[in-house]
C-alpha cells in the first residue's frame, strides 16, 4: 500500500529558494505573498545591470545582476547567457538550498476547478517528497497521491519507487508553445485543468519548460544548466530544453525520478512569436538531430555522481553533436565551466550522496 501522506506538507521554508529572473519590477510576487513570503528568494536581474528592480516590501531576497555575476565568477560567468531567461541557473548555482523553485514574473497564481487558490509551491513539495515510478507505469497515475495507489499487476518489488529529482508544473491560460504553433494559434488558451501526475518513464525525453519548475539541488543541481542562449548566441529558448534533456538522462541513469503535471500556475503574458521564431529557428532544426543524440547517450557505471555524469556528457556533446554546428563546441565548453564554477561555489561535504542507481536486476 503506497503511503498517502495525509499529514500537512512540511513548509521547507529553511531548506527551499525561490529563483526568479527578471527584466520587469516583480508587482507580481503581490499575488504569490501568501505562498512565497516565508521563503528566501533569489532574483537573477538580467539585462542592464543599471536598471533598478523593484521589489514589493515584506520579502526576504537576494538580487543578483550582471555585474554581480561577473565579479563573482570572474571569467567562468561567459558560461551563463545574457538577456535571456537562462540566467536564471545561476541562482541554482548560489543557492545554499537542497530544493529549488523557479518561476517566471508573468506568472501568477491559477485557481483549481473549485476555485481555490493553488498553492503551486506546496505541489511541487509534495512532488519532490515522494518516490517516482519510472521504471513501471501506474496506470491510476501517482499511486502516493491520498485516494490513489498501485494498480493491480504492479510489481509489488517496485512499490517504494525512487526519489524524485524534478516536479514539472504546467500553466493555465498561455500555454509554452513554441513559435510556429502560437503563430498558428495565436488565441489558443490552455482552459484545461488534469488532475494528475506522472512520473516520466525512463528512457523517454521530455521538454523541460523552465516556467514552473522545482528539483531537488542536492540529487541533481549540477545538471541544471541552463544551456548558453540570449546575447551572441545563435539560439534561444531552448535553455530549459537543454537542462531537461540532459537532466533526464542523468536521473535515467542514477535512478531518480522526474515528474509532470500538478501544479498549475497561470502564466498570463505569451511573448512575441516574431521574436521567438528568430530565437528558436535553430533550434526547431538542430533538435531534430539533438534528440536522437540524447536518446543514444549511455552514461560509464564510473560515472556516479552529477558532476561525473554532466561532464561525460560534455564529451559525447563535442564528439557527436560539433559536426551539427560549431555552437556546440561552445555549449560543450560552457558545460564544464558550468560545473567547474558549480564545485568551486558548492565544494562537495566530504563527498557529493549519490542515487541508489536503478533496482538491481
Ligand atoms: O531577456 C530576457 C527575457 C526574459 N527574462 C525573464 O525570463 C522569464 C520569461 O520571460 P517571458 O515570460 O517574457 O518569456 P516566455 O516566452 O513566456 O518564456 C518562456 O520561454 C522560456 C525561455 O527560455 C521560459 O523559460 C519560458 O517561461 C521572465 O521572468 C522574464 O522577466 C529574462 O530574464 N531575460
Ligand atoms: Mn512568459
Amino acid at each position: 500500500m503506497a503511503s498517502a501522506s495525509r499529514a500537512a506538507t512540511p513548509l521547507l521554508k529553511d531548506e527551499l529558494d525561490i529563483v526568479i529572473p527578471t527584466i520587469r519590477n516583480l508587482d507580481f510576487l503581490e499575488m504569490w505573498r501568501p505562498f512565497f513570503q516565508p521563503y528566501h528568494l533569489i532574483i537573477v536581474q538580467d539585462g542592464d545591470p543599471n536598471k533598478t528592480i523593484r521589489v514589493p516590501e515584506g520579502f526576504d531576497y537576494e538580487l543578483y545582476n550582471r555585474n554581480d555575476i561577473n565579479r563573482i565568477l570572474g571569467p567562468k560567468a561567459s558560461c551563463i547567457s545574457f538577456k535571456d531567461s537562462a540566467c536564471r541557473c545561476f541562482g541554482y548555482m548560489v543557492s545554499k538550498k537542497k530544493y529549488i523553485y523557479t518561476i517566471d514574473d508573468d506568472c501568477f497564481v491559477a485557481k483549481d476547478p473549485s476555485g481555490k487558490d493553488i498553492n503551486a509551491l506546496e505541489q511541487h513539495i509534495k512532488n519532490l517528497l515522494s518516490p517516482s515510478t519510472p521504471f513501471f507505469f501506474n496506470t491510476l497515475y501517482d499511486p502516493y497521491r491520498d485516494g490513489a495507489d498501485f494498480v493491480r499487476g504492479y510489481p509489488f518489488s517496485l512499490r517504494e519507487g525512487v526519489p524524485t529529482a524534478v516536479s514539472h508544473g504546467l500553466w493555465l491560460n498561455i500555454p509554452d508553445y513554441d513559435a510556429p504553433t502560437q503563430l498558428v494559434k495565436p488565441l489558443e488558451r490552455n482552459t484545461r485543468y488534469v488532475d494528475a501526475i506522472l512520473t516520466i518513464p525512463k528512457g523517454t525525453l521530455f521538454p523541460m519548460c523552465g516556467m514552473n519548475l522545482a528539483f531537488d539541488r542536492e540529487l541533481i543541481g549540477p545538471a541544471m544548466y541552463f544551456g548558453l542562449m540570449g546575447d551572441g548566441q545563435p539560439i534561444g529558448r531552448y535553455d530549459d530544453m537543454w537542462a531537461g534533456w540532459c537532466t533526464k538522462v542523468i536521473t535515467d541513469h542514477l535512478g531518480l525520478g522526474v515528474k509532470t503535471g500538478l501544479p498549475y500556475i497561470w502564466h498570463s503574458k505569451a511573448s512575441n512569436p516574431f521574436v521567438n521564431l528568430k530565437k528558436e529557428y535553430n533550434g526547431i532544426f538542430w533538435q531534430e538531430e539533438l534528440i536522437p543524440f540524447f536518446q543514444s547517450v549511455s552514461m560509464p557505471k564510473e560515472a556516479t555522481t552529477v558532476q561525473k555524469c554532466y561532464l561525460e556528457l560534455a564529451k559525447q556533446v563535442r564528439a557527436k553533436l560539433g559536426k551539427v554546428d560549431g555552437y556546440f563546441n561552445k555549449l560543450a565548453d560552457s558545460m564544464v565551466t558550468w560545473i567547474e564554477a558549480w564545485d568551486e561555489l558548492n565544494p562537495p561535504k566530504g563527498g557529493v550522496a549519490t542515487a541508489n542507481g536503478p533496482p538491481k536486476k
